[in-house]
């Protein structure tokens, strides 16, 4: 970003998690929020998501490939619908993410993605992604507003973590040691998205691997 103090470069966060930023071009994070606007109609759209706890999710969520409830996946949605299709430019994308972030071969075939939307009071709290059966690294990229992400440790959901900003068009890959490291989101800052994005809040985009039966 321009008028930036130190530029920002690929960072190791953690062993296994890598920060890329700015790795999505302009034009490619337009198309993908559009992508997402598709993604986002009903039926098996954006939904609130609910806690077997009683609790609701501040983010909204759209999941393709496999839906993720609390805490199971499943080839049908919350009203039964069908989940959708997990295009295979999502999975192009994560190869590439991967080379991106590390100097290693592909991995394992990447069929799912959760998609959250975060207006500005939203926020998600630590966890850890621990319902796949694969472990393949997590690919997550960022659109519109800026968020803080917080990065921990694999033993509890507290300190030691790292805080960091994920800007629109970063790229973030956890894997390895750090692939069951709890991390989340304690806030959004508002207004920070690009000019020209067209997205008033944020977006975030993790694709994985399953590791479950097609
Ligand atoms: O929004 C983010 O950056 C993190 C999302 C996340 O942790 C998840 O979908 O499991
Ligand atoms: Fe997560």
């Amino acid at each position: 970003m321009s008028g930036e103090l130190f530029p920002r470069s690929r960072t190791e966060v953690a062993p296994g998690a890598v920060l890329v930023p700015d790795w999505l071009g302009a034009d490619e994070q337009r198309d993908l929020v559009a992508a997402c606007r598709d993604w986002a109609r009903h039926p098996a759209g954006m939904r609130t998501v609910h806690t077997p706890g009683g609790g609701t999710m501040t983010a909204k969520q759209v999941c393709l490939g496999w839906h993720w409830r609390p805490y199971r996946y499943s080839r049908t949605t919350d009203d039964g619908a069908p989940v959708k299709a997990f295009p295979p430019e999502l999975g192009d994308l994560a190869r590439r993410a991967l080379a991106a972030a590390y100097d290693e071969p592909p991995r394992p075939a990447y069929d799912m993605a959760l998609v959250n939307f975060y207006d500005a009071e939203a926020r998600m709290g630590m966890h850890q992604d621990r319902e796949e059966r694969s472990d393949a690294p997590v690919v997550s990229l960022s659109l519109g507003d800026t968020c803080v992400f917080r990065f921990g440790n694999t033993e509890t959901r507290t300190r030691p973590y790292t805080d960091l900003e994920l800007r629109s068009g970063d790229l973030f890959v956890f894997g390895g040691p750090s692939r069951l490291a709890f991390h989340g989101v304690p806030r959004i800052l508002p207004g920070t998205a690009p000019a020209g994005l067209g997205l008033t809040g944020r977006l975030n985009l993790t694709l994985r691997a399953s590791g479950l039966d097609p």
